[in-house]
């Protein structure tokens, strides 16, 4: 009988979950990630970790189709990653304030309605049942019909969580959840995201290194474009970390960078397009 982890390596290998085969995504002369191959199985529970600026949000954003890389492949079960294969669940920041919680949950899924519809919807809903089930598996079903104003940042996030899940994709990516919260909300949320996921592959990146380890299961360490380690939890050593954080202050991203060539101008490289 095959044990489940040759059983999920055959999956792999076979295409099945998200798939990153030798990826290179470039910002002009600037190489955000760089010959990334990766596979992670439907249901896994991975942290990004890194030093800023080494790629996390853009591996990220690959994963949910937003950016096309300018090398290589991103799948799931084998086809190009779309926008419905995975969900991007963004920061608490980019709700509509004045509007009520329910409506900026039933944003999002305004994707698969007509253009009227997806206006109309989340003003006048005809049908809120799937938005107040993720705000109840996220805790907030009591306060549906508050402005998202009135919330804390923690709240704030739980709805974009909610917001997310209304896409029902197999692939549920989280960019630093965490971020502009107290340190007992910070294990709040990340409690809540993995009591509100249901067997779909999460990935989360995350500055705290010591909730990604204390949470995760499995941990992938990037740095410079390139994926310095790749390991369960429990198997990641100091030494790995202090590396990591080390190498993201010395390794540069621009080719020129790397082979010593002089670097012109010096204008800042903006963080989106
Ligand atoms: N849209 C963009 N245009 C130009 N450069 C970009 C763009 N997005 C990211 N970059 C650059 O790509 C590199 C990786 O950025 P990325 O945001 O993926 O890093 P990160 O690890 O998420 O950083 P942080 O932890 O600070 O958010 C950086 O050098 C960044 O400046």
């Amino acid at each position: 009988m095959k044990n489940e982890h040759t059983a999920q390596s055959e999956k792999q290998q076979s295409g099945h979950g998200l798939v990153f085969d030798s990826v290179t995504k470039r910002f002009g002369e600037n190489v955000a990630v760089r010959d990334v191959s990766l596979s992670l199985a439907p249901g896994e529970r991975v942290a990004v970790i890194g030093p800023s600026g080494a790629g996390k949000t853009t591996l990220l954003r690959l994963a949910a189709g937003t950016l096309r890389p300018n090398a290589g492949t991103v799948t799931f079960n084998g086809s190009t990653v779309t926008g419905s294969a995975a969900t991007l669940a963004y920061q608490g920041e980019t709700l509509v304030d004045r509007r009520t919680v329910l409506s900026n949950v039933l944003t999002g899924q305004i994707g698969g309605l007509s253009w009227l519809r997806g206006f109309i919807e989340p003003l006048l809903p005809r049908y809120p049942e799937p938005a107040l089930e993720r705000l109840d598996a996220v805790g907030l079903v009591e306060r549906a019909d508050v402005p998202v104003k009135s919330l804390s940042a923690g709240e704030r996030q739980r709805v974009a969580f909610a917001r997310a899940l209304m896409q029902d994709a197999e692939v549920v990516l989280a960019d630093e959840p965490t971020a502009n919260l107290d340190p007992s909300s910070r294990q709040n949320i990340i409690d809540v995201l993995d009591a509100a996921i249901d067997g779909e592959l999460l990935i989360t990146v995350l500055h705290d290194v010591h909730i990604a380890l204390e949470h995760f299961e499995r941990i992938v360490g990037v740095a410079g474009g390139r994926i310095k380690f790749d390991a369960p939890a429990s198997a990641v050593a100091d030494e790995q970390l202090e590396a990591l954080f080390a190498a993201g202050a010395s390794t540069p991203n621009t080719d020129a960078e790397r082979t010593g060539a002089k670097k012109e101008g010096g204008a800042p490289v903006p963080r989106y397009v």
